[in-house]
């Protein structure tokens, strides 16, 4: 049977944000915000996105360096959530965690030897010279010389730390390392080298490997699959191939810097990310990624391209977010002209300068709205405008999480995500035999089974799965009950089949909002 290594279901990390000097909760950054994955044994899987997105929180709550907020971490058939500080103790000798600064995860009195060789102490290795051989060895493995135990931190440099550090990882066999930004901090000319002394130590030591990077080029070189995250949430996974060649997510391809979307209306010019994260505090309704995605989806109503579309929707975040500041443009077209004061066509002007918006929109109806809430900026009445952009400009995006139900059915965007988590569940118990299937199912089901009834039933897989009974389109409640029963019985591979049948296949990433 094949179980993953880990296996994190939901994982929610948030973080109190505080005020005053009694520190009363004034807001939540939900750094990590319902993260599902596993990792095979021998695997390495990336973990991608860019900065704040919330890589490292999943990490370290994964391996419970810091308790999750919700969700469950499965390690070796062990649920990690649930263990005592023994337990855990055991666990962090099967799971290590190499940080991205190799420079300071060294305390600069100890030799390099002596680094290596703590962990090797604290889990009790008490023969001195024991541990000197072993960590001399392993020195050796990941391109160092075993003379080297006796030198400082300082006279190595950082790709030298950077394989130190690796090797403190290994030194007590682990199953598991979790590499954050393992190669960030290196040169251009030494990232390389690491990231192929990751590759070599993964075969030799049979390893499960998680890399974190933001940059793209380093996950394609090591990762056998890559999981794509944005704002706290996994938007796609896929193996590394299929993602680099057909992305499914906008996030995905924007971050490749390259759309190819088969519609030409859709289609982008350049697609580079721009814009900052927004805050996880407050994280945008509907898909989180639209009030940057270069694909958000535009109005039927218009014609307009993809690159116009996403401009005006930026005047309209900006108009209901930060506001416009209308004196400054004002001072700004009045310098431009050499005038004293900017007469109110320049402002406007210099408004639609500074959102990429052409002189004029194509779509006569798009521009009529447009120009009415441009008139109400300069009169200084940005709330107005705010509204009236928001009520002309909508967007499927702004409602509704992408992996909708698909249009033939009745199913709401909830039933189809609850159908959809099911089926990732599903696909990581191929090939799992019976006994195997049934385990799994009661350890996914044991905080939902109802105590007064015996053992894992049709309504414990629901609740687990927040499939609400029935479900509000009569084929697929027919689709999914046939699956459970299937589940029910260990046919893990019937209820996968069952649910092909009717949803079509199971595509790993979470928008479907973008393709025809
Ligand atoms: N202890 C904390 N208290 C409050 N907010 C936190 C804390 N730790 C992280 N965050 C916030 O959680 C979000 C996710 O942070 P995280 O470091 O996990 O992201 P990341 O993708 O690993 O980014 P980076 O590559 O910059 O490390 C960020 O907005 C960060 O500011």
């Amino acid at each position: 049977m094949t179980r993953p290594l880990l296996d994190v279901d939901g994982l929610v990390k948030q973080y109190s944000v505080t005020e005053g000097v009694l520190r009363n909760e004034v807001g939540r950054v939900r750094a990590v915000d319902g993260v599902s994955f596993t990792v095979d044994r021998g695997e390495t899987l990336g973990l991608v996105g860019e900065s704040g997105c919330g890589k490292s929180t999943t990490a370290t709550t994964a391996l419970r360096l810091e308790e999750p907020t919700d969700g469950r971490v499965v390690f070796d058939g062990e649920d990690v959530t649930a263990y005592d500080d023994k337990a855990l103790k055991r666990f962090r000798r099967r799971a290590q965690m190499v940080f991205q600064d190799p420079t300071s995860s060294f305390d600069p009195r100890m030799s390099i030897g002596e680094s290596v060789a703590e962990p090797l102490r604290v889990h009790g290795m008490r023969d001195r010279e024991r541990r000197r051989r072993i960590v001399g060895d392993l020195l050796e493995r990941v391109g160092l010389d075993a003379a080297d135990v006796d030198r400082y931190p300082h006279e190595f440099s950082g790709g030298q730390k950077q394989r130190v550090g690796l090797a403190r990882a290994l030194v007590i066999n682990p199953d598991l390392i979790v590499a954050d930004e393992p190669v960030s901090a290196l040169d251009v000319s030494v990232q390389a080298d690491i990231l192929d002394l990751i590759e070599r130590l993964q075969a030799e030591f049979g390893l499960a490997i998680v890399v974190i990077s933001h940059d793209m080029g380093v996950v394609r070189e090591v990762c056998d699959r890559v999981a794509v995250m944005y704002l706290g949430e996994i938007v796609e996974t896929a193996p590394t191939e299929r993602l680099f060649e057909d992305p499914q997510h906008p996030y995905t391809r924007a971050l490749l810097g390259s759309t190819p979307v088969a519609d030409p209306r859709r289609r982008g010019r350049g697609t580079k990310l721009t814009g900052d994260v927004p805050s996880p505090s407050d994280p945008p309704p509907g898909c989180r990624f639209h009030t940057r995605c270069p694909e958000v989806i535009p109005d039927e109503a218009y014609d307009l391209d993809a690159e116009t579309w996403r401009a005006v929707l930026n005047l309209r975040l900006r108009a209901a977010s930060q506001g416009v500041d209308v004196e400054a443009v004002r001072t700004y077209a009045a310098a431009d002209d050499g005038a004293e004061a900017a007469d109110p066509d320049a402002v406007r002007a210099a408004i639609r300068e500074e959102f990429d918006l052409p002189p004029t929109l194509p779509d006569a109806r798009a521009e009529e709205a447009l120009s009415g809430a441009l008139d109400r900026i300069v009169a200084g009445d940005v709330d107005g405008a705010a509204d009236r952009l928001a009520e002309a400009f909508p967007t499927v995006c702004r409602r509704e999480r992408p992996g909708l139900a698909p249009e033939e059915t009745d199913l709401s965007a909830d039933e189809w995500a609850a159908i959809k988590s099911l089926r990732a569940w599903i696909a990581t118990l191929v090939d799992a035999d019976e006994s195997a299937v049934t385990d799994r199912l009661e350890r996914r089901c044991a905080d939902d089974r109802d105590r007064d009834r015996d053992g894992i039933d049709r309504l414990a897989v629901r609740a687990a799965f927040r499939l609400p009974e029935p479900l509000s389109d009569s084929d697929a409640e027919r689709s999914v009950g046939a699956a459970i029963d299937a589940l029910l019985a260990g046919r893990a591979d019937a209820a996968a089949d069952e649910l092909y049948e009717a949803f079509g296949p199971l595509r790993e990433s979470a928008c479907h909002l973008n393709r025809d």
